[in-house]
């Protein structure tokens, strides 16, 4: 494997809250990272500075040799990163099937979309069968017609992966993705997640779920009050003192309820 997204020497505060501190790791092609750590060690933030929406204060993050952490979001979206969030805000008046699409058209741009041609029609086609494709792997075929914001909680999760992907990405960055999903629908998570990355997909995932993170991720980051306090496998976070202790001290996950 070789590195994909390098992260060096990050730091951010919000006026005296230092939430990210000289934080560094790196992200391998075809690699599935997990972003651990209690309640507001930094996690969301980490994601939000690698995809444009908060400044970051110090350092520098990288794609491949390009430096990403002074571009506007809509050119982080086209250096190939996507994401999800915690909490999805999904339109009242779009279906299901059309919020995707959306995504889709943002990921071409306003030009083509202003002035529409053949070649636009044919984006379209494509971007319909791909939105059919993605509604069907995330199990939302059922409810492409239904109000975007009628949805579950577990099916707006899923239903902002279906959008994040219509751009095509390198890299997803997942906020949660368990978090309110249905455990049937688990498994069928896991097994999506697999598939795409065994088709080229390198992801960050944050998650609280232990066994998700056992199943899926090759390697964990662990945050503690924005420092990186362990870089290892999934097994080896039950025994890792620094990890136990960032859990045990305060945070209301606690690790081995999980483990
Ligand atoms: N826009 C902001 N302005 C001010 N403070 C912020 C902002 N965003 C995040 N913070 C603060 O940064 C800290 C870390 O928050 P963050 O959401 O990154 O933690 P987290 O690890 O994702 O937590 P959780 O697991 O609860 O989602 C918190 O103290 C939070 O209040």
């Amino acid at each position: 494997m070789s590195a994909l997204m390098q992260v060096n020497h990050l730091s951010k505060a919000f006026g005296g809250n230092q939430v990210l501190e000289d934080v560094s790791f790196s992200l391998d092609q075809g690699e599935i990272l997990g972003l651990l750590g209690p309640n507001g060690s930094g996690k969301s933030t980490l994601l939000n500075t690698i995809s444009g929406f908060t400044p970051i204060d110090h350092g520098t993050i990288s794609i491949g040799t390009q430096r990403i952490d002074k571009l506007p979001t809509y050119q982080i979206i086209n250096s190939g990163i996507a994401r999800t969030f915690q909490l999805p805000n999904m339109p009242k008046k779009m279906s299901v099937l059309e919020v995707v699409m959306a995504a889709g058209t943002r990921s071409h741009g306003l030009f083509q979309s202003l002035f529409p041609s053949k070649r636009l029609r044919q984006v379209e086609q494509s971007d319909l069968a791909k939105a059919t494709q993605l509604l069907d792997e995330l199990l939302l075929t059922k409810v492409r017609n239904l109000p975007a914001d009628a949805l579950s909680g577990g099916q707006k999760k899923l239903l902002g992966i279906a959008c994040a992907l219509m751009g095509k990405p390198s890299v997803l960055m997942l906020d949660e993705p368990m978090a309110g999903v249905h455990p049937n629908l688990r498994q069928e998570i896991v097994e999506t997640l697999t598939r795409l990355n065994q088709n080229g997909l390198s992801l960050i995932i944050i998650e609280h779920d232990m066994h998700f993170i056992r199943e899926l991720c090759h390697r964990c980051i662990v945050l503690n009050r924005g420092t990186i306090v362990a870089n290892c496998s999934p097994q080896e976070l039950a025994h890792n003192e620094q990890v136990l202790e960032a859990y045990l001290g305060g945070g209301t996950h606690k690790l081995q309820e999980a483990v």
